[in-house]
């Protein structure tokens, strides 16, 4: 027997195929005889002749690409290699099934891996869990700004994206001075790239010192202007009354800043910009990002060569990469505590430097993202409403695995936010296995949390309606994620140090399938 029937399975799950006689090559205990099940949402193996089995379960989503390698000429066996977005690759070899016209189990787990490419529904779609508490009510963009003491008489909730016809990828609600009409917020649209328009992330209690995200002008190789535009960053300044100037933060290094003007970006001129200071932080593009990632599972996994792996770290330079996106968080979130001023973020499209920047600096000046439900928040507002592009980055149940576009920018910025926890032990009420679930949900397709790239996107597929939140599954085991060593201290602003040297390879992420050293303990695998 597959030994199928020991698992319960989830709510729509069902078992598509079963392969008998699979052998599972694992890289630290070699050849494992069993049963491969797969299921419209996960895989299953069992060893049957090693006790403890060897368990695989891991969800479909987790597949980025299936290699099959060979099959037409050899005998009979047929190797498979599963390459996975969470750091590991799984080899497997299968008989080729004598009677030709049976599939092979490995094309049912291909078929299902990549359901968008086969005209099937993600999982999310079937999977009807009912939890006690609906992760959909978490946030509500209205009852946030409420919190931060918005509308005031400084900012207003324009209705100029109500139905997205502004700019698609942006939320409905957004938070702009009082000084400046719907219609000069369309002109400013026109001049900033994809309409992402400034707008307001956060307000200080206290200084009302914003924290303003956009993407980058449009102003070109000829340096093109907008007046609506300069007329907004001037209201962003007048409505803090503690400063004379503003901070504009692009993310980008100066160069790639420069070379988008080729294609019609750029950057603020400090002449059409009087009272405004720019200043680069140096994060390089999606581009960059998804080779140090790739550079980093390659010195990872399967084995660590001992002799070279700290010049092998060194030589992903992912370390740096996060070195250089916490360090600008800190400089914006230090002008806006200590310097009083407020700060304009943005990259080229400003969804996902701006994104990583935005919800750092919050974490830092804001305890209230630092607790279970104001994380959640900071998440489904900074990164889910103003549209990173989750489906593109990620490539939810996509098989074109080298898809450009593709690239680990959510998991930098968790990775960002285990550092501080590193730091600072007590100032977090999540711990770590919440960060580490958190990335397992981003790929496992099972909710309806990190699908789709923008809020226009998720209304249209009526998500609330049809898929389940996965602030329903941790809101309603809170125990496991909780940190025993919490304290809430509420005006306590975190300034982490940024030096690389106080900066440590998330080993317990990243490493995680690599055997522990001593032989005699048993391998689990967590899925
Ligand atoms: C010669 C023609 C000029 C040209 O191609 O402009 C295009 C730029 C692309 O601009 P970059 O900023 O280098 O790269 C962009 C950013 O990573 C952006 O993310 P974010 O939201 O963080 O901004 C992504 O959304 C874009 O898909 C990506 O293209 O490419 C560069 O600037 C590469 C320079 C090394």
């Amino acid at each position: 027997d597959s030994g199928k029937d020991d698992v319960e399975l989830l709510p729509k799950e069902v078992v598509q195929d079963v392969g008998k006689d699979v052998t599972y090559i694992c890289p630290f205990l070699g050849a494992l005889r069993g049963t491969l099940t797969v299921t419209n949402y996960r895989l299953l193996f069992r060893g049957i002749n090693r006790e403890p089995g060897v368990v695989l379960d891991l969800p479909l989503g987790v597949i980025s690409r299936v290699d099959k390698i060979g099959g037409a000429s050899s005998r009979g066996d047929v190797s498979y290699h599963l390459f996975c977005k969470d750091m590991r690759n799984l080899r497997f070899v299968h008989k080729q099934p004598d009677d030709s016209l049976k599939k092979s189990v490995f094309e049912v787990l291909t078929k299902f891996a990549f359901p968008v490419s086969n005209n099937l529904s993600l999982f999310a779609f079937e999977y009807n869990q009912v939890f006690p508490e609906n992760g959909w009510k978490v946030y509500d963009p209205l009852a946030e700004y409420r919190r931060q003491g918005l509308p005031n008489e400084s900012w207003r909730i324009s209705k100029v994206n109500d139905h997205y016809e502004l700019c698609d990828s942006y939320p409905a609600a957004l938070v702009v001075p009082v000084t400046i009409t719907d219609d000069e917020l369309r002109r400013v649209a026109a001049f900033r790239a994809k309409g992402r328009i400034p707008v307001l992330s956060w307000l200080h209690p206290e200084s009302q010192a914003a924290v303003v995200r956009c993407s980058q002008p449009m102003s070109g190789v000829s340096g093109k202007r907008c007046k609506e535009d300069e007329k907004l960053l001037q209201a962003i300044m007048d409505a803090n009354a503690q400063s004379h100037k503003i901070f504009i933060f692009d993310a980008r290094p100066s160069v790639n800043a420069a070379a988008n003007k080729m294609k019609g970006g750029g950057c603020e001129s400090e002449d059409a910009y009087q009272n405004a200071e720019l200043v680069f932080l140096d994060i390089h593009n999606i581009h960059v990002m998804r080779e140090s990632l790739r550079k980093l599972k390659e010195v990872v996994y399967p084995n660590i060569e001992e002799s070279h792996w700290l010049s092998n770290l060194e030589s992903t330079h992912w370390l740096e990469h996060i070195k250089l996106i916490l360090a600008g968080a800190l400089r914006i979130a230090d002008k806006v505590e200590s310097g009083k001023t407020s700060v304009v973020v943005h990259c080229s499209d400003g969804w996902d430097r701006t994104a990583q920047l935005t919800s750092l600096s919050l974490i830092m000046l804001d305890s209230h993202y630092r607790t279970v439900t104001g994380f959640q928040k900071l998440i489904e507002k900074e990164w889910i409403s103003f549209g990173h592009r989750f489906q593109q980055r990620v490539g939810h149940g996509d098989q074109n695995h080298t898809d450009a576009d593709r690239s680990p920018i959510f998991l930098q910025f968790i990775d960002c936010v285990w550092q501080m926890t590193q730091q600072f032990p007590a100032a977090f009420e999540f711990n770590e296995y919440f960060l580490i679930t958190l990335l397992d949900q981003l790929y496992s397709c099972l909710f309806g949390t990190f699908l789709c790239n923008s809020e226009q996107q998720r209304v249209k597929e009526e998500l609330v309606k049809r898929t389940v939140s996965v602030w329903s599954l941790v809101n309603s085991q809170l125990e496991e994620f909780v940190n025993p060593l919490y304290v809430h201290y509420p005006a306590h602003v975190l300034l982490p140090s940024v030096s690389i040297r106080h900066l440590q390879l998330w080993v317990s992420y990243y490493i995680r399938w690599n055997p522990r050293m001593r032989p005699q303990e048993p391998v689990h695998q967590r899925y």
